[in-house]
């Protein structure tokens, strides 16, 4: 990024485009090389990694987390872009948003990347600032840079309020079956969940019955259960796609499938045949709807250190503990529940997992069942379904009820099931971008402040410019990680980096999409101030921020 960079050409063609993104995507591989080998020198200077400077030298380990999840965003949309060149699909507002992108992305490289608001990661925490200026005086960097200028900003603007009512603003790339599918529930969304969701908000409602069934009738539920258990057998990128619509409309309304999502990835990867035949049909059809209790009051993100217990009663087991922050619980029938079981352990090792019928509460009676009750807990956002704090005093749950008939693996089993729950999240976690992208465009183009709708103003519209960006590239990001899966790879890393950045970009499009509401987005009145709420949680649950880019680091250390 030096100052004697040639500035581009103006008119840059989508041709150009794609050459400079593939450019300069190989040349920020190097700064990733480099802060990785600069932290493994730190963290295991004799070879092994030692857990305490891990910690002592947490700011960059997860720096090292973010500066590898935007070099595989950058990958991402080079490849993309490249294949839409290929298929004659990369037009001008894929050139003009990819190039926002790598301005803003290769722009932080240099001069730091947010991990949070206030916590930057620069080059010079890892000692490299002379390698990243080196990498980024690549004359390819300067041309991008400088194309994400003001005229291309403005004319892609004025693009996105053309594409109001698209369902995408750029070419996804997908196959049109997923395209198809993505129509289906964005029609869906539109007609029977935006029009309701703000109300249901206000009133700390539950999401209808009603919502439920149609939702069941369009395979929600058994999406990715494979035919023979009674799902539709689809891949995760058409459970991204689903979830990215629902979540659109409303993310209470996105996030019912989860639950059915984790609890059919726990009985696949590590149920009887027994437990499938009797399981999944029923989750397919949200006959049975789960719920996943973990958490405890003292153990969140240390999850491996829960104490709940389970005593093996010969005919049956008991479950005695506390569980908070269960969402969904009183209206379920089953829970995927986490308890030690080997009462001489403290650690991961000793938990199993249970799939423990329930008796499905009502709101007057939320735990009608012997040895459970439970309180709600009134929260900000993402209701629809409730959350509970749950007491089980000798809760009997039946013998057959342990995950895999196995003891001692309910941590490995539920740990299987992160690749998947975490690029669901990431595909919540773009919907709820795009509803703010949505919302934000629609006020900017309404709202008129000094003679003009507030939509032709720069600070205004470049926020959506930006949005609509950083949208993109999650959504890269999360189609990546939901490929590998699909195509059976390990994909941790992936699917942490997807949840990891398209978090920050749900927040942030939130965030700005409120600003450009001015006074009225502080209004509880206007549903902004819903997405608000519901995009603070995206980086807290499956797995807080912190965990994730931990997860993540240690990934690439240990590679
Ligand atoms: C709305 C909502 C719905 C939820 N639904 C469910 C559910 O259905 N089932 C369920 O079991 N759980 C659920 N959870 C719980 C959720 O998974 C936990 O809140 C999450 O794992 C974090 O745990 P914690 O809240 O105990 O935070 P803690 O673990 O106490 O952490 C607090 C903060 O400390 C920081 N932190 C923690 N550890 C580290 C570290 N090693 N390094 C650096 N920073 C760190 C992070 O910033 C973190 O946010 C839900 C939570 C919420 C708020």
């Amino acid at each position: 990024m030096n100052a004697s960079t040639p500035l581009c050409p103006p008119d840059l063609t989508p041709n150009d485009v794609v050459g400079l993104l593939g450019k300069c995507a190989s040349v920020v591989t190097p700064i990733k090389t480099a802060a990785l080998a600069c932290m493994r020198s730190r963290i295991a200077p004799a070879g092994k990694m030692d857990r305490h400077l891990i910690d002592q030298e947490q700011h960059c380990v997860h720096g090292l987390a973010w500066v590898a999840t935007y070099v595989e965003t950058l990958h991402q949309v080079a490849l993309w872009a490249q294949r839409l060149y290929e298929e004659k699909l990369f037009g001008e507002i894929e050139a003009d948003l990819s190039c926002m992108l790598f301005a803003n992305y290769l722009g932080d490289l240099h001069g730091g990347i947010a991990m949070n608001q206030g916590e930057i990661i620069r080059p010079s925490d890892f000692g490299l600032e002379a390698l990243v200026d080196e990498a980024l005086s690549d004359p390819c960097v300067g041309v991008i840079i400088a194309s994400a200028s003001q005229t291309r900003k403005t004319k892609a603007a004025n693009w996105i309020a053309q594409t109001q009512g698209k369902a995408t603003i750029e070419t996804t790339g997908l196959e049109d079956t997923y395209e198809m599918i993505r129509d289906t529930f964005r029609r869906f969304g539109q007609e029977k969940i935006a029009p309701f969701a703000h109300t249901w908000h206000l009133n700390d409602e539950l999401i209808p019955d009603k919502v439920i069934g149609e939702m069941a009738e369009l395979g929600v539920f058994g999406l990715t259960i494979p035919e023979a258990f009674g799902g539709s057998g689809l891949g995760k990128t058409a459970m991204c796609v689903v979830s990215e619509e629902l979540s659109r409309a409303y993310i209470g309304v996105g996030s019912l499938g989860t639950r059915s999502e984790i609890a059919a990835e726990l009985i696949l990867t590590g149920g009887t045949h027994a437990q499938k035949l009797y399981w999944l049909p029923k989750i397919a059809k949200a006959e049975t709807l789960p719920t996943a209790v973990f958490t405890e009051p003292n153990t969140g993100s240390d999850l491996g250190a829960l104490r709940t217990r389970g005593e093996n009663q010969g005919s049956h087991w008991t479950i005695t503990g506390n569980k908070t922050w269960i969402t969904h619980a009183a209206r379920s029938d089953m829970m995927t529940l986490l308890a030690r079981t080997k009462h001489d352990t403290d650690h991961f090792s000793g938990l199993s997992m249970f799939l423990a019928p329930k008796p499905r509460g009502t709101c007057d009676a939320p735990f009608p069942a012997p040895g459970m009750s439970g309180g709600e807990i009134e929260v900000l956002g993402y209701r629809g379904m409730k959350e509970y704090e749950l007491a089980f005093d000798g809760f009997e749950v039946p013998a057959d009820a342990l995950l895999g008939g196995v003891e001692g693996m309910g941590f490995k089993h539920l740990m299987a099931t992160f690749e998947s729950a975490r690029i669901q999240t990431a595909a919540r976690a773009i919907g709820v971008a795009q509803n703010a992208l949505d919302l934000g465009l629609a006020y900017a183009l309404d709202r008129h402040q000094f003679g003009h709708a507030i939509f032709a103003f720069p600070r205004v519209h470049n926020k959506l410019v930006h949005m609509a960006a950083e949208i993109l590239g999650a959504r890269q990001l999360t189609y990546f990680a939901a490929r590998q899966k699909d195509g059976g790879k390990r994909c941790d890393l992936e699917a942490g980096m997807a949840k990891l950045l398209a978090a920050r970009v749900a927040w942030a499009a939130a965030d700005n999409a409120l600003q450009i509401h001015g006074g009225n987005g502080f209004a509880l009145e206007y549903p902004i101030s819903r997405v608000l709420a519901d995009a603070r949680i995206l980086n807290i649950f499956e797995g807080a921020g912190e965990i994730q880019a931990q997860v993540i680091a240690r990934r690439l250390l240990e590679s």
